[in-house]
């Protein structure tokens, strides 16, 4: 498996997000597994949480899926050890309450343990998460900020020094799966963020279309796409592991030459 950092080295990034457990950590494992092997740059992995509040109504309602289906923190850490040969780095994306329960060095130990390279926490703010965060830096998993088009240029300044991996940022002031993003300014906007940091820039938050990635393509380093991937699997849930797999595949597919088209 590449580290973040080499995984960006090798060009720009599609950062697929799916929902663990939805519609079960079986079906999870095989689409991870097919969006390694189609060329995803990273996979962002959700742990389910009742009450996603950074998330809109698609990724809500995959959560809800999870949890009914059974999912749980050491079901999702087993599921991923058991992936062998992904060269896509793994970030976990999750709520710090659950973490918390967890205990934070037991969930730093196991996700390091199932090769996990970054944790992305939406309800943690770096300076409030900073004895947590620091924990993760010195074992060695990535703490994976995220900015807003708000981030006042001090702030902006404060993560931007202490960002590992990649800094994560939000198209627009909004929730996941919002089809308004991104916002209009997003070359000054990333322009801006990119004066404070030298690691990679993610953007994500309602890039649901292969013609938003061209139009965002020449002013990011990568690019996450969520809740348009969430839609298809539920889409296509009762027809099986197979189609979703198919149908996952055909669309991301779209993405990544859309990244990838001169
Ligand atoms: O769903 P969208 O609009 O494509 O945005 C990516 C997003 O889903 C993913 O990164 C994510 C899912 N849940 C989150 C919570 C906070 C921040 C980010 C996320």
């Amino acid at each position: 498996m590449r580290t973040i950092a080499e995984a960006f080295d090798s060009g720009k990034l599609l950062i697929p997000y799916i929902c663990a457990g939805d519609p079960n950590l079986h079906t999870t494992a095989q689409i991870i597994k097919e969006l390694d092997k189609l060329g995803a740059g990273i996979i962002e992995v959700g742990m389910p949480f009742s009450d996603p509040l950074a998330d809109g109504p698609v990724i809500q309602a995959a959560s809800q899926r999870a949890l009914a289906s059974g999912t749980t923190m050491p079901k999702i850490f087993k599921m991923l050890s058991e992936i062998k040969g992904l060269s896509a780095p793994i970030v976990l994306m999750g709520y710090i309450n659950p973490i918390m329960k967890y205990g934070e060095s037991s969930f730093v130990r196991d996700a390091l343990a199932c090769n996990v390279s970054g944790v992305l926490i939406p309800d943690l703010p770096f300076d409030e998460g900073k004895e947590f965060y620091d924990m993760c830096a010195s074992e060695g998993l990535c703490p994976i900020y995220m900015v807003t088009p708000n981030t006042d240029d001090e702030r902006l300044g404060q993560i931007g020094r202490v960002a590992k991996g990649f800094l994560y940022c939000v198209s627009l002031l909004g929730i996941t799966g919002d089809a308004r993003g991104p916002i209009d300014e997003i070359k000054s906007y990333m322009e801006s963020v990119r004066t404070h940091t030298s690691v990679p820039l993610a953007l994500g938050f309602g890039i649901d279309s292969p013609e938003k990635v061209k139009a965002v393509k020449p002013y990011v380093d990568g690019i996450v796409v969520g809740s348009a991937i969430v839609k298809i699997i539920a889409e296509k849930s009762a027809l099986g592991e197979r189609a979703i797999k198919d149908e996952v595949s055909t669309f991301v597919s779209s993405f990544l030459r859309a990244l990838r088209e001169q």
